[in-house]
Formats: structure tokens, sequence, C-alpha cells
């Protein structure tokens, strides 16, 4: 989406063919920085490190990742070595092995010589098919948005997001902000609670940034605040992304998700989560039993990094020494408190027919 006017993407292909271009995500939103991976490791390490996160944009990248491999070593050994050091880089988006599987794919039967050309293409379709995956989330997601709308003609829409499931965490339009873009493009007035969301504080630092770089109306809120809006009529509805939805429809997604859409079951507030179809894993048939979560370094909850009054940036310790911590990322929303999955294909039940009917050709590939 737009920064200042300017139209951005979250990742490319550098114009020298080969190298990728990635936002650095961890100095946003004090600094605006450009990384270049330049090997298969550098794509393991962004997704892992976070320089890149996001379930779309993670698969982007690990796809992208691939191609760097076959420049690197392009033999079956080499494009094993490839899928086991990225598969590996980050265990609870679902979108890392759907891309890394697809890639696997196309390469395996072909001629090593031909891997590193086809594996770039491939991983251009898996960016391009992600750009408009989000543009059909962004359709879907607009009906409810003007529904809404045209029942408080000429008031604001207030929508309520958590972590940062923007066009920062894929590769253009987002998933939960791709209606909010596309009805802020249409004229309605439209305003976005934003979750900072702790301990990453993604809400604060990306959604927050994305949204004010794109002029889209939004008031940054402590992760807590979100009961209290809904309870006094302050939300409209909820719109979050999610890193895996299973077949029985539970959602997982950056922790905290599980007490908003408490919260919003109790308050009445339509309760909608965004996916592209690559988030399905038709695998998983319990979400909260078997979705992996992903615990990350406590530092992330002990520390808090920003920007001093003379520019600096700076991180410091808010936890007593030897205070033990605890940092979950995700958690499961289970699929009764979820009004409807916003997909490309539609908003659908959070039901396992629901989403068979709509993705049937990833049910028949889930069976093999
Ligand atoms: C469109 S996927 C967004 C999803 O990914 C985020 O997780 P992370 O930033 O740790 O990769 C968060 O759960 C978002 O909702």
């Amino acid at each position: 989406m737009k920064v200042d006017g300017r139209h951005f993407r979250s990742i490319w292909r550098e114009r020298d063919g080969w190298s990728v271009g990635a936002i650095d995500q961890r100095r946003l939103p004090h600094e605006f920085v450009v990384a270049k991976l330049t090997s298969c490791e550098d794509a393991a390490v962004a997704i892992r490190d976070m320089l890149v996160r996001g379930a779309p944009l993670i698969g982007a990248t690990a796809a992208y990742g691939m191609a760097l491999a076959m420049r690197e070593d392009a033999s079956d050994a080499g494009l094993k070595r490839a899928y086991d050091t990225l598969v590996v880089a980050r265990p609870t988006a679902i979108n890392l092995k759907w891309a890394l599987d697809e890639m696997r794919a196309t390469l395996a039967p072909i001629d090593p010589l031909e891997r590193a050309e086809v594996a770039y293409a491939r991983a251009d379709e898996i960016v391009e098919q992600d750009v408009e995956i989000n543009r059909g989330i962004a359709d879907n997601g607009l009906k409810l948005i003007e529904a809404i709308a045209a029942k408080k003609p000429g008031e604001t829409v207030n929508v309520l997001t958590h972590c940062n499931a923007g066009w920062l965490a894929t590769v253009d339009w987002g998933t939960a902000t791709a209606p909010i873009y596309l009805a802020h493009e249409r004229g309605i007035k439209i305003h976005v609670w934003v979750d900072e969301t702790r301990p990453r504080n993604q809400g604060a630092s990306l959604t927050a940034w994305e949204l004010g770089h794109h002029g889209v109306p939004h008031t940054v809120i402590p992760d807590n605040t979100g009961g209290h809006l809904m309870q006094h009529g302050l939300v409209d509805l909820a719109i979050v992304g999610t890193d895996r939805v299973a077949a029985n429809g539970d959602v997982c997604n950056k922790i905290g998700t599980y007490l908003k859409a408490l919260a919003a079951h109790d308050n009445n507030v339509p309760f909608y989560v965004a996916l592209p179809s690559p988030t399905i894993d038709f695998a998983v048939h319990d979400g909260i039993r078997d979705i992996p979560i992903e615990q990350r370094s406590g530092a992330e909850v002990t520390d808090m990094t920003g920007r001093t009054a003379d520019g600096r940036l700076e991180t410091v310790r808010i936890v007593p020494e030897g205070s033990p911590v605890a940092n979950y990322a995700f958690d499961v929303t289970p699929a009764r408190l979820v009004t409807g999955l916003i997909t490309e294909r539609g908003v659908l039940k959070p039901d396992r027919a629901a989403l068979a009917a709509a993705f049937p050709e990833r049910i028949a590939s889930a069976a093999k």
C-alpha cells in the first residue's frame, strides 16, 4: 500500500533478478530500512527473527528462500536442505509449509539445471497470487463494512483489529486491513481501534504505522481496552488475521485474540477473521489441541525498545531481574466465537462443511 503517497510492497525481487528486497519490520515505526536477502539462510533468519512476519509474507519469503537456495545448490540434496532449513524457521503459520510444499512440488520433478529459473518464477506466482487473494478478501470484507455503514448513515464505522494483519503481514493489501483500505478508498468513513498487541507491539508499531502512512484514521489502544469499548458500543465489528485455521474453523492468531473474541461474543460484536486459503490447514481437525503455539524469547516480554526524546533508539528492561516470564506468541479462538471467515471466495461460516465446499481442491490435496 502507500507510504506517504508512494506505493510499496513488503517484499520484492530486486532489479538484479535474483536478490530479494524486504522491509525490515523490526525497525518500524521509527526507521524505514530495506533489507537485502541474498541466500537461503538470509531468508530463514529473516523469518525466524521477524524481519519479515505475518503468515502470507512468511510464505512468500520462504518461496524466494527456495529460489535463492537453487542458485546455491540445485541438487536434490540442496533442495532438501533448503526445505529443511526454511520449514523450521517458525512453527505456527501454516503458510510457511504451504509455500515450501508448493515450491518442492514444482522443483523436485525437474532437471536441477532448470530449478533456479523455475523457482523464481514460481515464487513470483506465489507473491502475485497473495496480492490477488487479498484483493478478493478486500471485496468480500467490504460488503460487511458497507452493511454497517448503511445502518448508521453519516457516521463512522469503528473496526477493532489485533496485532498486524495489514499489508506488512502480506505482500500487499493485508488480510484484516484489506477491507479497511478498500472502504477508505471508496470514501466510507472508517476508524480503526488498533490493539498495541504486547509483547512485540505489532499493532502499535506496524498497524498504526501503515494505517497512518496510508491516511486511514485510527487510534492505538492498550490491549486491555477492547472489552470496555465494546461494552459502550464503540466497536461495530472486529476483523483480525490468522496464522492457521483448522478444518473445524478454529482460528490461531496472535496472543490475545481469544480474549478479544470472548469480549466480542459477550457484547454481540461481530468477530471476523480474514484469511487467504493457504492459511487453512485441512490436516488439523481441532485447533486448540493440534496447532503448535510458538514460544518466543522472554526478552520480548522483559524488554521494550523505543525512541528517546533526542531521537535515539534505546531498549529498557521493564521486568525485575530474576522474574520468570512466559511468551506464548499465539492462541486459538474456537470456531464458536467466530462470526465468519473472510476469504477470497466469500465470507464463510467457520466450519468444516463451509471450508470444504469453498475449497474442494484443498481437501483433495490434504487427503493425499
Ligand atoms: C495476515 S497474517 C497476520 C498474523 O500474523 C501475525 O503473527 P506474526 O507477526 O507473529 O507473524 C499475527 O498473528 C497476525 O494476525
